[in-house]
């Protein structure tokens, strides 16, 4: 099934070198961000850079729902906001799609006003959990009713009089945290939240960027997050970097691809974010930041990646997960092509994403050769060494853009190429993925047979 209806088929094999630069679109986590705490302040604020993907734009149809006016001027997306305690109470369900962050950001949103609101998804989405969210967004006072197993479609009612919380995460997620710290915008003195690995920090810097005041200590418990409530958000001119998630797929399909030379410039390299490139490089790739700058209070390089036909398997750090933890199903891709075996341990997060993506990834590997190995928290892919994988299976996307770009990347270095069931799902993260990479010289294609 496709997440917009129409399944599109797509292939990838193998090609001459890639070479040029990929520019790839706005970090998604930023963009969703931006659009969040554009509505939350009163006046106008002014994004370039924006991701234009489903998710995203999701996003934005949900500000709108809730009273904010979002449109696009020229190269600029334009949120006229309602304020800290604003929202208006929306007429209609609303819908996130395919995006995790949508719909828990915006639960956590309204969970400390005074309305209701009812969320649903695609089929991914609504099988996903949200107690992790809507259990400290009763702390606050809200209540939730949903399927069992705390799933969409879900209501929330939003609490009358919020009290503030102080609530320690359960699970490195950056989602509960900004569900939680969003929520605590609308309520009375400070909130605290404290996690005990260091997930991505969007939220702390653009509330900060936003004029809320958040302040951050680390302690023996972990990262201290205090917030607080009430402020008065004022308007901001944003410029989104380049999402890291994004940029992993040329950079991936570069390292296995015979000959490749391709920049990937203008990336945002925030540490909680860049844990791929760094393990990349303990494996081999030929890969180097060059132009190191900060741009908006975040580090940024333009990345270019070579052909690395010297690859070793490594043991990836677990306390390194949250900082690349939407890049392991590209990383087991590229992992295959490596000397030796892959050892990726404390992911039990992979299992609740747009799929199960250690399964999701394991199959798929399977189906082209590849051995894997899989525990609940842990996975070891075996790799075959450049050359030697023959591929030529047919995966399944399962909803999951993550998936469908890992395999396309995976075909273009296995002897058969690679044929994944339904590329619509890219269109949520990444929708200039195909011409991006046939731009750069890679055979991949909707597959019309
Ligand atoms: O906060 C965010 O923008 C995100 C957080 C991560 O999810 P979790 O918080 O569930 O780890 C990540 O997987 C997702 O793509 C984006
Ligand atoms: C996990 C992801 O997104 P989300 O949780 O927002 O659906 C992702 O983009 O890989």
């Amino acid at each position: 099934m496709s997440a917009h209806g129409r399944a599109i088929p797509m292939i990838s094999k193998p090609s001459g070198p890639l070479s040029g630069e990929a520019h790839v679109p706005g970090d998604k986590s930023i963009s969703h961000r931006a659009l969040i705490l554009g509505a939350l302040s009163v006046g106008e604020t002014r994004v370039t850079g924006l991701l234009e993907g489903q998710d995203v734009l999701d996003t934005g149809a949900a500000m709108r729902a809730f009273g904010a006016e979002v449109w696009k001027d020229g190269d600029a997306w334009v949120v006229h906001g309602f304020g800290v305690g604003g929202l208006a109470e929306p007429e209609q369900v609303i819908d996130c799609g395919n995006s995790g962050t949508g719909v828990r950001l915006i639960m956590g949103v309204m969970a400390t006003s005074p309305i209701t609101a009812t969320f649903t998804g695609d089929a991914s989405l609504n099988g996903r959990p949200m107690a992790r969210v809507t259990d400290p967004l009763a702390l606050f006072g809200a209540r939730a009713y949903g399927r069992a197993g705390g799933r969409l479609p879900m209501t929330i009612v939003g609490a009358q009089m919020p009290v503030p919380v102080r609530y320690a995460t359960p699970v490195p997620s950056a989602q509960v945290k900004s569900a939680v710290l969003l929520a605590g915008l609308n309520a009375p003195g400070e909130t605290v939240v404290i996690e005990r690995e260091a997930t991505r920090d969007h939220s702390e810097r653009m509330l900060t960027g936003f004029g809320a005041d958040v302040s951050v200590e680390d302690s023996p418990e972990g990262r201290i997050i205090t917030l607080k409530g009430q402020p008065e958000l004022r308007p901001q001119t944003i410029a989104v970097p380049r999402d890291p998630s994004s940029a992993a797929f040329p950079v991936c399909a570069a390292l296995i691809t015979e000959g490749s030379d391709v920049l990937v410039p203008n990336i945002g390299l925030n540490p909680t974010r860049a844990g791929l490139f760094t393990t990349l490089r303990e494996m081999g790739a030929d890969l180097t930041y060059e132009n190191e700058r900060q741009e908006g209070g975040e580090p940024v390089a333009d990345l270019r990646a070579r052909f690395s036909p010297d690859l070793k398997g490594i043991e990836v750090p677990p306390g390194r997960a949250a900082s690349m933890i939407d890049e392991y199903p590209v990383l087991s891709a590229v992992a295959a092509f490596a000397e030796g075996p892959t050892y990726m341990p404390g992911v039990k997060e992979l299992r609740v994403k747009e799929s199960d993506r250690i399964d999701a990834m394991a199959q798929g590997l399977r189906a082209n050769g590849i051995e894997v190995e899989e525990g609940e928290d842990w996975w070891r892919v075996q790799g075959r060494g450049f050359g030697n994988v023959t591929g030529g299976g047919t995966v399944e996307s399962r909803l999951d853009h993550r998936i469908a770009m890992s395999f396309l990347v995976f075909g273009l270095a296995a002897r058969d190429g690679v044929r994944v069931d339904d590329g619509s799902p890219i269109a949520t993260s990444f929708p200039i993925f195909e011409p991006l990479m046939q731009g750069l010289g890679a055979a991949v294609a909707r597959d019309e047979a």
